[in-house]
């Protein structure tokens, strides 16, 4: 049986419908209860930024995660299919009329997105601490917490609200159908025959 770890919050009702209708039936997890078994495959409710965790350790042989959170977690997995679903990039937030002041001895970025933020910093071998926050992000330059933020950008509300500019993206982003390397290897029948269903109905 192959077992499909689905994102809760925000991608959720997007990449259920995606699911409904590859299998023309209704996929709902009752209540409380975690586990939905259709048509042959298992689907696990986990959190989002957890998808990874369980395709990477086998637990699920495929995800359904942004690509934002893919990077950040840096685990060598495969990316099947785009699904076109939870648009957004990451981008610096700076506050309005203010640039980088890349004379700093070390530039203070507030971020959820560590990894993502230090690869960045690297490449252009510049000195950063990184802050890491969980929420609020585009708090943190208002308050005097960081110089900068890096964060997710959709429409752009949060920051223009907040005072803040959006800066340059470092990477754009969308749900992607993710796999375990081993187990594509095992059930690659299956697991295309999946892949093409779900491209049938983008
Ligand atoms: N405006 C947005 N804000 C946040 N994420 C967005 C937005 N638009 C699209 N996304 C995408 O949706 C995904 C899910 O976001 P969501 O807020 O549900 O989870 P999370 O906070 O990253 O994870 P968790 O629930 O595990 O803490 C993000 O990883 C991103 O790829
Ligand atoms: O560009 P926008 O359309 O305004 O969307 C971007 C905002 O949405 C996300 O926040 P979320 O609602 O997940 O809250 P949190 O990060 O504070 O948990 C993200 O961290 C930004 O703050």
């Amino acid at each position: 049986m192959l077992t499909i770890a689905l994102p809760k919050g925000r991608i959720a009702k997007e990449t259920l419908e995606k699911f409904e209708k590859a299998f023309n039936e209704e996929f709902i997890f009752e209540d409380r209860k975690l586990i939905l078994e259709k048509g042959g495959f298992r689907f696990l409710n986990v959190r989002n930024q957890d998808v990874p965790t369980y395709v990477m350790h086998g637990a699920a042989d495929l995800g359904v995660v942004g690509l934002d959170v893919l990077e950040e977690k840096e685990y060598d997995l495969i990316k099947l299919l785009n699904l076109h679903l939870g648009k957004c990039k990451v981008a610096f937030g700076l506050k309005r009329g203010e640039e980088l002041d890349f004379s700093k001895s070390e530039i203070k970025v507030a971020t959820k997105h560590e990894k993502i933020a230090k690869k960045y910093f690297e490449q252009k071998a510049m000195a950063v601490e990184i802050i890491k926050l969980y929420g609020s992000i585009e708090l943190a330059p208002i308050v005097g917490l960081s110089d900068c933020i890096v964060d997710i950008v959709e429409t752009g509300t949060t920051m223009k609200q907040n005072g803040l500019e959006v800066g340059p993206t470092i990477m754009e982003s969308s749900a992607h159908l993710i796999a375990n390397k081993n187990s594509f290897y095992a059930k690659k029948e299956i697991i295309l025959e999946l892949k093409q269903r779900l491209e049938e109905v983008l």
